[in-house]
């Protein structure tokens, strides 16, 4: 399902504005969304999945207007949405909140719905663990539940909002995974912090910054922008001023830095390969 936003706004009460003018086209397949806190990135999803309203501007989706209700609810028969903050019922178990779900989301038929949740259970492979509270389960058997409960009526467009925060490492490769398994022909939209996620998984990247579009692109187009720009230090005294600090580490009784520096290298740096997160910087400074 590609998706088309036009001159996209949405203005809060009070002046914020959390989009301003977007223009952006999603292809099908799985797509990354960055940008810090407060990009807007959120707000965006909600309007693509149907719960917020543009102040103005235009969502195509699949060929379905979201200005209209009848292209909302067309949207919303082919979504799947796990939002940052999934609240899920303690009391349930993994099988009990599925199966709810399930009916809220109109699957009548009752072995229809048992099988289907048997078999989202074993994608997600919780089927270990489908009978017991969900008040037991880890930040990551929670998120896979979250999962789940998108992924229950086969949607062609996923939206997940945030999905690795706070998941482990393993956790967090198993979870990009099924995402990237799921995606095919399908679209997948995926907001995170976490540039390595995207890079281990999204072909395609776009970056918000205070509401607006400020890189779209290949993850390799998004790596060249910090072309020239990626600097290793290593000295024993005190850090690089200019640019951004990526990263430090002990080197050799002083300590080797990794700079991001838009214009001149600081003194004593030697050229370094670029990375996904470099690039993000780079274009965000
Ligand atoms: N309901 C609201 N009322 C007022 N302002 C809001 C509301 N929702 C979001 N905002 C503001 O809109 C801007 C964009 O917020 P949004 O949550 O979309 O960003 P984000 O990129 O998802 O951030 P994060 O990565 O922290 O989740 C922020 O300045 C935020 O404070």
């Amino acid at each position: 399902m590609q998706i088309t936003i036009t001159s996209l706004t949405k203005t809060f009460r009070g002046g914020v504005a959390a989009l301003d003018g977007l223009d952006l086209t999603i292809p099908t397949g799985m797509f990354g969304l960055l940008g810090a806190n407060g990009a807007g990135k959120t707000t965006l999803m909600r309007i693509l999945a149907g719960i917020a309203r543009p102040t103005s501007g235009r969502v195509v989706a699949g060929g379905h207007d979201l200005g209209t209700g009848e292209g909302r609810a067309a949207v919303q028969r082919e979504l799947g949405y796990l939002p940052q903050d999934l609240g899920v019922y303690p009391d349930l178990t993994a099988r009990q909140f599925l199966d709810y779900i399930a009916l809220l989301k109109g699957l009548d038929d009752r072995s229809a719905r048992r099988r289907r949740v048997g078999e989202l259970l074993e994608v997600v492979a919780l089927t270990a663990d489908a009978d017991r509270r969900l008040r037991g389960f880890s930040g990551g058997m929670r998120q896979r539940v979250g999962i789940a409960q998108a992924l229950l009526a086969d949607p062609q467009l996923l939206i997940v909002d945030e999905p690795t925060a706070g998941l482990d490492p393993e956790e967090r490769i198993r979870f990009r995974t099924l995402l990237s398994q799921f995606a095919g022909s399908r679209t997948v939209l995926l907001s995170t912090h976490i540039v390595d996620d995207i890079a281990q998984t999204c072909r395609e990247v776009a970056v918000l910054a205070k509401g607006r579009l400020i890189f779209r692109g290949t993850t390799e187009e998004l790596v060249q922008r910090a072309d020239g720009r990626v600097w290793s230090v290593v000295t024993d005294g005190p850090p690089p001023t200019e640019g951004t600090v990526v990263s430090a580490l002990p080197h050799e009784g002083g300590m080797r830095y990794r700079v991001v520096a838009p214009t001149a290298p600081p003194p004593g740096a030697s050229p370094a390969a670029p990375a996904l997160e470099d690039g993000y910087l780079a274009v965000m400074t």
